[in-house]
């Protein structure tokens, strides 16, 4: 192999534009690797190709570009799809400005789980500042402590609190229960909530109907078109982070530059078709190593997580699109450095191998000056040092990584690194044969917790006076005892009127209503 000086130089890609760079130089593959992953790369290109210039057979394969037309409307393959794109931004801006106008608001409360919280809380979190218009406060959950907590530190500007609801479905259960318990303060602040209040989800969703039937402030559409883990340049994002006072045009801007560069077929010029091939070569097409992704800035520190889902959600499928089963999928874990450096960087370089990292490199450290922490050196400079060190340090042990640098965090680079996952998730699902724009796993989970909570109220219409033990309510209930005893539990732990008396054991413990 060459000397590394010029297997980098070979192996960087840089775009001046962008400001982007993205180096591959310290993944390992050998010179034959990528002319062998040319036909498949090929093959990628061009039905993406396909399906970017409206050869759309089914709504799945819209939902594999829709994102992209999201960000430039004149590509999308309809008139009609353009317009309705247009008018929706506009009608966003529009309400935005009557936001500011009206004056009566502080905060915005965001209502939203999975694709319809992630991206927002990246991209809020991201580009924030003190001078932001209004604050950005989250419910991604269904935990009621979480959920009071949000509401405490809101207390005394309930008033002053847009309440933005967030759901493509309009059924999600955690974002429901969200909007209830939202509603419930509002109610018992004395507040109307419908006044305080906007709807992001699909036309006729239950959370449209109510928005509609309660006369909410505003209703914006999140179209079917826009899978939730690729719409936060749609209404979802649109609608809070407008709203939070960034410049979400020029994050438009730059997710459109980036899709552009990742549309050359050319595969050593394209930097989404070099990510997804390395994550190809890492782990042989299978998903074997996972995905550390560690930026080298605060400021980035949920785009792994952004990512999470993104990369996860997409890639990870039982079948391929034959119908074979291939248990597909590549683990994206990480949260910053030189933080994680002292958290779990030791495995990365000594222990297991079954990783390879991802580096994000930003090249501008601050805004203002810095001062020398040791003669001639600032924080910054040790930030760098750090990342070029651990990349140093990995690769002598034998570990892989690729290093993205971008200029600085601002909205159009953010929207560019949003751009180029989107494009590497698309291809590398059309490397190994899968659909990477469905979710058939998370239906089961939501399944089961549907069964669960049957259980659950089926359990507590059968307390009375007398001590039972789970077994005993199991047999009565043909339902199966461990489900019925976690039930017992949750409710002895949560409804005062529910007594638990240990026995010394799940079978022997008894509980009854006091
Ligand atoms: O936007 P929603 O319909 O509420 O869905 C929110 C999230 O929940 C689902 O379970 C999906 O797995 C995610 O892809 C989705 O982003």
């Amino acid at each position: 192999m060459s000397s590394l000086w010029d297997r980098y130089q070979k192996y960087l890609l840089r775009n001046e534009k962008l400001g982007f760079s993205i180096d591959i130089s310290r993944m390992r593959f050998g010179d034959d690797f990528l002319p062998k992953m040319e036909p498949l790369a090929q093959k990628a290109f061009a039905s993406m190709k396909d399906l970017e210039a409206g050869a759309i057979a089914n709504p799945d394969e819209k939902r594999m570009v829709g994102h992209y037309w999201l960000r430039a409307p004149q590509l999308a393959p309809q008139p009609e799809l353009k317009a309705e794109i247009e008018n929706c931004n506009k009608s966003i801006r529009d309400f935005v400005q009557q936001v500011y106008a009206s004056g009566r608001f502080t905060d915005v409360l965001v209502i939203g789980i999975g694709g319809s919280a992630l991206g927002p809380q990246f991209v809020a979190d991201a580009l924030g500042t003190d001078d932001d218009k209004l604050r950005l406060h989250f419910f991604d959950n269904t935990d009621p402590d979480g959920i009071d907590r949000t509401l405490t530190s809101l207390q005394h500007r309930l008033e002053h609190t847009l309440v933005v609801v967030i759901s493509k479905s309009g059924g999600t259960p955690e974002t429901r229960n969200g909007m209830l318990e939202a509603q419930a303060a509002y109610k018992k602040a004395g507040i109307n909530f419908a006044k305080n209040a906007v709807a992001v989800t699909g036309a006729d969703s239950t959370l449209d109907k109510v928005a509609l039937k309660e006369g909410w402030l505003a209703r914006f559409p999140m179209w079917d078109w826009v899978g939730g883990r690729t719409s936060v340049m749609s209404a979802v994002g649109l609608v809070p982070l407008w709203l939070q006072g960034l410049d979400m045009q020029s994050l438009l801007d730059g997710a459109a530059a980036m899709d552009e560069w990742t549309r050359t077929s050319e595969t050593l010029q394209n930097p989404a078709m070099l990510l997804a091939l390395m994550w190809h070569y890492a782990g042989n097409g299978r998903g074997a190593k996972d995905m550390v992704v560690l930026p080298y800035k605060d400021r980035l520190a949920l785009y792994s997580k952004y990512l999470q889902q993104l990369v996860m959600e997409s890639l990870g499928k039982a079948l391929d699109l034959d119908g074979k089963e291939v248990h597909q999928g590549i683990a994206v874990y990480g949260n910053k450095g030189s933080t994680d450096q002292h958290a779990y960087v030791q495995q990365l370089r000594d222990g297991v191998h079954n990783f390879f990292v991802t580096f994000i490199e930003v090249r501008k450290d601050r805004a203002g000056q810095s001062i020398e922490v040791e003669p001639g050196v600032t924080s910054g400079d040790f930030l760098q040092g750090f990342l070029r060190g651990t990349r140093a340090a990995l690769y002598e042990g034998g570990r892989d990584s690729l290093t993205i640098s971008i200029p600085e965090v601002t909205p159009f680079q953010v929207g560019a690194l949003i751009a180029l996952y989107d494009r590497a998730v698309g291809f590398y699902a059309t490397l190994v044969n899968i659909n990477a724009y469905h979710q058939p796993g998370v239906e089961a989970g939501k399944k089961a917790a549907a069964t669960v909570l049957k259980t659950l109220t089926r359990v507590r219409g059968s307390l009375s006076a007398t001590a039972q033990t789970a077994s005993q309510i199991a047999t009565a209930l043909s339902e199966d005892p461990e489900a019925v005893f976690h039930a017992l539990n949750h409710l002895a732990a949560n409804d005062s009127r529910v007594r638990k008396q240990s026995g010394g054991a799940p079978g022997s413990d008894t509980f009854l209503l006091a």
